[in-house]
């Protein structure tokens, strides 16, 4: 493996040469460096290893290296790490390439959904746990692994969750194949021809598996493993006060809002870390600091505030892992993602209010909403554990220590509280389930939500495939349409030029075709791909369009489109005939319809609940008597996003079997 040395100046060098020194001392100086070896034994003899560990004390970042040294890669093996969020995955990743001297996604990577840094080079692979899933789809011994490291393991997720289940029946079959001596094409057989090259006619060795984090009911885990080892490891790299308030705090925004200007005046140097629930209470205090830092005097007033929540495009996200100017004090407001396995540079103080926003499912209604909750005294661990990894840390926590004892200790599992298709789906394919529908199967395969996977599908067969494809590539990105704040005006009229009146659905194929029409001008001048790039940038530009979600879109799109013909649907478009295409929609999305109310509203005809035209929708003030739609929002109001005109009558014909009734 090629190590990377400082080209150029001799300051550059001497540069590169002190944060090489930099990162071999805190690697050292980690909690888990002085139990390196014995990890390592415990993970050659067990199958199943447990290891709980203080937030900070280097498990995520550095027992794969310990296991990589161990020669656990060898044959070409693969260690696979899964993280429940896909920021924590992306940057984990970063941070051990660079501990490596390697770039990034050769020996070390990462790998989400529609981002894939790795290469046949890699052998440290971060991932979301969803993503391995769907791995298990196309591999189910997932052959190319020799070790699964599942971080995080407390916060179980659904798919946390869903891949214990799967990879304790992987062990399983990988650990009798071991014993009869055979190799894995042996063992796959014929009914999957999709072995990994590197496995062929190799040994089927056992799968290990290490599930670690730093409040875990070791326990429970172990019990489930049939009494699994666990290991714990002691010590924490630096300390971190905790505070508590005197009062309950009967505004946990106005608190927070507060408590910053609080640490900004009085205490030292060091950034800070807010954890609130989303994005519109993030967006609001933002602006609340700034309005605030503005009545400061100027020595006082450089503040730098930087989000970062799910919906955020991603190369935003990343801002929140910047240094802040010298000078200035970086405030990061973030959601519950940043609340394991990342390391924020510069956080030396960690706001928590206690609260958090989950989904919680309504198997009466069928609705899944988002609710804001107590945290549980796992996740304040974990939010506090966000300080105090670069130096000595401290945590205010916005309510009282008597508070903190009635948390409960961990989170409900969100499997008992989530909607499952999309689950069941995979388990029935992955054969979890006897039942294989053959449509089900298909529909697993696809990166994608059930409902857009089965949209694909009902289209193929009314021939509008074309047309959804660039409707699920649109929808599954951050917003396409952008509106700077001091040209909102612009913004719009621009959008006016793509709007239909039909609705949101074909307002994105018009988006969509319009700039693949600019690409392709372009290419038809035999423009060079750094021009065509430009040309679609520029395009971007004066449309008011998110140049990255679209290109984001435009790669979603071809890679949907690679699996949909892999399946062999009928790729064929219904041109301009969008009564076809909306009754292909209806024919999809037939479970979100809405109908108008006489005051305005809406009622979703699934659930009967009363709900509102989101502002962001070209139908918000045309009202037709009836639509579908995509999203349910909850916020101050329940509201519904992505809408198409419908008519009603099309869906007891197009959805015979839920809408029909006897007159
Ligand atoms: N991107 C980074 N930049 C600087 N230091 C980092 C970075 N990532 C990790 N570290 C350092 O490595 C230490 C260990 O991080 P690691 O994520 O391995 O710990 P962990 O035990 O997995 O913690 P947690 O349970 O909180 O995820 C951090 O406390 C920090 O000092």
């Amino acid at each position: 493996m090629p190590s990377f040395s400082a080209r150029g100046s001799p300051h550059k060098q001497q540069q590169y040469q002190r944060r090489r020194q930099e990162i071999r001392q805190q690697r050292k100086s980690l909690p888990i460096a002085s139990v390196e070896k014995r990890l390592v034994d415990e993970a050659r003899k067990n199958d199943t290893l447990i290891i709980v560990g203080e937030t900070g004390s280097g498990k995520t970042t550095q027992l794969p290296q310990f296991l990589y040294d161990g020669g656990f890669c060898q044959d070409g093996k693969v260690i696979g790490i899964t993280q429940p969020r896909r920021v924590a995955a992306q940057t984990v990743a970063k941070r051990v390439a660079e501990e490596c001297n390697d770039q990034l996604g050769r020996k070390v990577g990462y790998s989400i959904r529609f981002d894939d840094s790795t290469s046949n080079a890699t052998r440290i692979k971060y991932m979301t746990d969803g993503l391995l899933l769907r791995e298990a789809l196309l591999d189910p011994l997932l052959s190319k692994y020799s070790v699964i490291v599942v971080d995080e393991a407390h916060e179980r997720t659904v798919h946390t969750d869903v891949l214990l289940g799967l990879l304790k029946k992987v062990q399983h079959s990988r650990a009798n194949a071991s014993k009869n001596g055979k190799t894995l094409p042996d063992v796959l057989g014929h009914s999957q021809n999709l072995t990994q090259k590197s496995c062929q006619g190799s040994r089927c060795a056992p799968l290990k598996l290490i599930i670690m984090s730093a409040s875990l009911d070791a326990k429970c885990f172990s019990d489930y493993f049939g009494g699994a080892k666990a290991v714990h490891v002691q010590g924490r790299q630096y300390p971190v006060d905790i505070l508590y308030t005197y009062q309950p705090e009967p505004d946990y925004l106005d608190a927070t809002l507060v408590t910053i200007f609080q640490i900004h005046l009085e205490e030292g140097p060091g950034d800070i870390l807010a954890f609130l629930t989303g994005q519109e209470e993030i967006e609001s205090l933002e602006r609340l600091i700034y309005e605030r830092a503005r009545l400061l005097p100027p020595e006082s007033s450089k503040i730098w505030v930087t989000p970062i929540y799910s919906s955020l495009p991603s190369e935003q996200q990343m801002n929140a892992f910047k240094s802040a100017p010298a000078g200035t004090r970086k405030v990061v407001l973030a959601t519950n993602i940043a609340e394991t396995s990342v390391t924020i540079t510069g956080i030396k103080y960690v706001i928590d209010p206690g609260m958090v926003k989950a989904r919680a499912y309504n198997p009466v209604t069928g609705m899944e909403s988002l609710i804001i909750i107590p945290v549980s005294k796992a996740q304040a661990l974990q939010r506090s554990g966000r300080a105090g990894r670069e130096g000595p840390g401290k945590c205010f926590r916005l309510f009282q220590e008597s508070e903190f004892d009635k948390l409960v200790d961990s989170t409900v599992p969100e499997i008992k509280r989530c909607n499952l298709s999309n689950v069941v789906l995979q388990l029935k394919a992955l054969g979890i389930d006897d039942i294989i529908d053959p449509v089900g199967h298909q529909m697993a395969r696809l990166p994608l939500d059930p409902m857009y996977s089965k949209a694909l599908i009902v289209s193929s067969e009314l021939k509008c495939l074309e047309e959804m494809l660039i409707v699920v590539s649109m929808l599954s990105v951050e917003s396409i349409f952008f509106s700077p704040r001091e040209k909102l005006e612009e913004a719009r009229a621009a959008r006016k030029g793509f709007e239909s009146s039909e609705g949101d659905h074909i307002t994105l194929v018009n988006v969509y075709r319009a700039a693949a029409e600019c690409l392709e001008k372009s290419k038809n001048a035999n423009a060079k791909e750094k021009t065509m790039e430009k040309a679609l940038n520029r395009w971007c530009r004066e449309n008011f369009i998110n140049h990255r979600s679209l290109k984001h879109a435009f790669d979603v799109h071809s890679q949907i489109q690679g699996h949909v013909q892999q399946m062999g649907l009928n790729l064929s478009s219904c041109g301009d005939d969008m009564v076809l295409f909306r009754r292909c929609l209806t024919a999809a999305f037939f479970l979100n319809a809405a109908m108008r109310q006489p005051d305005g509203s809406y009622r979703a005809l699934a659930t009967g609940q009363s709900v509102q035209t989101h502002p962001s929708s070209v139908l918000f003030r045309t009202k037709p008597d009836c639509v579908i739609f995509n999203e349910l929002v909850r916020t101050t109001q329940n509201y519904i996003k992505n809408l198409t005109r419908i008519d009603p009558l099309w869906l007891a014909e197009l959805a015979p079997q839920y809408y029909a009734t006897e007159d």
